[in-house]
């Protein structure tokens, strides 16, 4: 126990000190031939801070991602990582992209061996945090399979093993849980809410609204290549209409859209002459939020 302690206070190291804002990315601009992917796009994430980006396909997210991890160059704007250009930030980001990129030949083990050397870890340290993650994320049992061998959750499991491997301050998980199974997803929220809760500024973008409810993240709405909504979800959510669906014993339901429910409900009541067989009540939710964005949607 004394050597797990001593490792992780060692890949804890790496965390900045003093720094506000892990990542800043200031008005991004990103064309591909007459494509329009990021334009006019800016995000902050400080420590301890899950950001959880959503928007519909093609909205920009990935191209992000790939314009912070130095994979590709924006036309225009800036981003920095901890005061650093992308280029020169080693060590400072972990990337779970989007598409499994693993070495089909090697196994768990050595991937996580090659990506921890890769960002600085030597034996002890590179060992407790292979243990760690082991568990977190529940590799035991496959840790010296080959992944080519092993199941897409698994191979998921793996990937993300390999941006978290050196505790890095900065972790860009792009669509972690595509695909995944509930035992893979629920390690996967886990594992982000536990090094959030360690001080690192967590990217998270994903399709699936729930997870960033039980991720507590702040959420970045997406269109078109810029953000063109920040909060929380009860900031965000809150704004947007819930619903009455009403029942009837000889005529149609009824579903009225409103910004307050309650009282339309008793308005309802109020008014209707047709005898009631149900009524449901229902505050705007996430899905709600994507529906709107849904009818906004110019990409
Ligand atoms: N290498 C590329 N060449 C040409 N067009 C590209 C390239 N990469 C992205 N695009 C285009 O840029 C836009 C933004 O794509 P991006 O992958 O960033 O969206 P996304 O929000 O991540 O989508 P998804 O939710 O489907 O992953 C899309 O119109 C896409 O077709």
């Amino acid at each position: 126990m004394r050597f797990y302690r001593g490792a992780r206070s060692t890949v804890r190291g790496l965390l900045p000190k003093g720094s506000d804002t892990v990542l800043e990315a200031l008005d991004l601009a990103k064309r591909y031939g007459p494509v329009t992917a990021l334009d006019g796009f800016s995000l902050k994430a400080v420590p301890g801070e899950i950001v959880g980006l959503v928007g519909h396909n093609g909205a920009g997210k990935t191209t992000f991602v790939e314009i912070v991890t130095a994979l590709t160059r924006p036309d225009g704007g800036s981003v920095t990582i901890d005061g650093k250009a992308p280029g020169k930030a080693k060590g400072l980001v972990g990337v779970a992209p989007q598409h499994l990129g693993l070495y089909p030949s090697i196994t768990v083990r050595e991937h996580l061996e090659l990506f921890g050397r890769l960002a600085g870890l030597r034996k002890v340290a590179l060992a407790a945090a292979i243990e760690e993650l082991g568990v977190a994320l529940r590799l035991g049992e496959i840790m010296d399979r080959r992944t080519g061998a092993l199941s897409g959750g698994q191979q998921r499991r793996t990937q993300a093993a390999t941006a978290l491997i050196n505790n890095p301050p900065l972790l860009l998980l792009d669509e972690p849980t595509a695909g995944a199974d509930q035992e893979t997803r629920q390690a996967m929220l886990d594992v982000v809410k536990q090094r959030a809760g360690e001080g690192a500024a967590v990217v998270y973008t994903t399709h699936y609204l729930p997870e960033l409810t039980e991720l507590q993240a702040t959420i970045a709405v997406i269109r078109a290549g810029r953000v063109i909504a920040r909060g929380t979800y009860e900031e965000l959510v809150d704004g947007l209409p819930g619903e009455v669906h009403a029942c009837f014993e000889d005529a149609e339901d009824v579903r009225i859209s409103t910004n307050d429910p309650t009282k339309t409900l008793i308005e309802l009541l109020a008014t209707t002459k047709q005898p009631i067989t149900s009524v449901e009540v229902r505050n705007a939710d996430l899905d709600d939020l994507y529906r709107s964005l849904a009818v906004g949607r110019d990409t």
